[in-house]
């Protein structure tokens, strides 16, 4: 059974589909990648899946048709970190963190279980946050709030995650090892579903991409299918060098390469 189904899915109407009949699967353990250009609908599928706009088409995750689940039962079966960026409250790290768990409270519990403990622990540990857990979470840098963010998001510990562009803050080095982590957690049996602008990391860390482009699925598979010098002129307009290194291959965008009149479809 697929982590994620999702089939014909559009946002918008008429003329307006910010989404438009998208279908995809992601598989147990999979790290899937969404990418496209500024505006080409990333967001609005990501926030489809997840329930928080209408939309057409079906969602199911695990399986279940998530528009039927309670929402208690939505927040324990998928963790979603947006671009939002608003959450800037006076609290501490480590406090901001275990709302991660609110989802698996129960009305008559007290105070956090053993499980709540060992999941926040683990996502601050993961993060790298130990040093920040007593920092106000208002007080802290992009990249910092970024990364207590995404451990309150793996606190869910929801069998799917989908990641609205989890790096876009942060340095290389957190880069790197948010990639990592999250190639971790796919083989934990996770799944994720992270939307990157960085083709470079796409082409390395993903089992497999969509591309979108004005709302459509223009082409999915592996990175090296889907980043192929056609479609990255075609939706990028941008020409790359592709390589190998550690027996990876990697696509490194290099040059704007805007289309020509005649090369603009109709
Ligand atoms: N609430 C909304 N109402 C109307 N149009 C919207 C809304 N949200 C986004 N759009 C439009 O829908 C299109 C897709 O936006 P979306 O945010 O899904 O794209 P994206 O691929 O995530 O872009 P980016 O890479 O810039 O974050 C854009 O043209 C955007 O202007």
């Amino acid at each position: 059974m697929n982590a994620l189904d999702v089939t014909g899915v559009s946002v918008g109407r008429g003329g307006c589909r910010r989404v438009d009949a998208v279908s995809l699967s992601v598989a147990r353990g999979e790290l899937f990648g969404l990418i496209g250009p500024n505006g080409a609908g990333k967001t609005s599928l990501l926030r489809a899946v997840a329930q928080l706009t209408p939309h057409e088409g079906e969602v199911r995750v695990g399986g279940a048709w998530f528009a039927a689940l309670s929402p208690a039962q939505r927040a324990t079966r998928l963790a979603y970190l947006g671009q939002d960026d608003r959450a800037a409250w006076p609290m501490s790290v480590a406090d901001f963190v275990a709302l991660g768990r609110l989802p698996h409270r129960r009305a008559w519990a007290r105070g956090p279980s053993a499980a709540d403990t060992a999941a926040v622990q683990a996502a601050m540990a993961a993060m790298r946050l130990g040093a920040l857990a007593g920092r106000r979470l208002d007080q802290l840098s992009g990249g910092e709030r970024t990364r207590a963010r995404l451990a309150r998001a793996l606190a869910v510990q929801a069998p799917l995650l989908l990641a609205d562009e989890p790096i876009a803050a942060l340095d290389p080095f957190h880069q790197l090892s948010v990639m990592n982590l999250l190639r971790e957690h796919c083989a934990r049996g996770g799944s994720i579903v992270v939307v990157l602008h960085d083709l470079t990391l796409a082409s390395r860390f993903c089992d497999r991409v969509l591309l979108m482009h004005q709302g459509c699925a223009v082409a999915a598979g592996t990175p090296r299918q889907v980043l192929t010098p056609g479609n990255l002129q075609r939706v990028y307009q941008v020409q790359a060098m592709h390589g190998e290194h550690d027996d990876q291959s990697y696509v490194l965008p290099w040059q704007c390469r805007p289309l020509t009149p005649s090369e603009i479809p109709a």
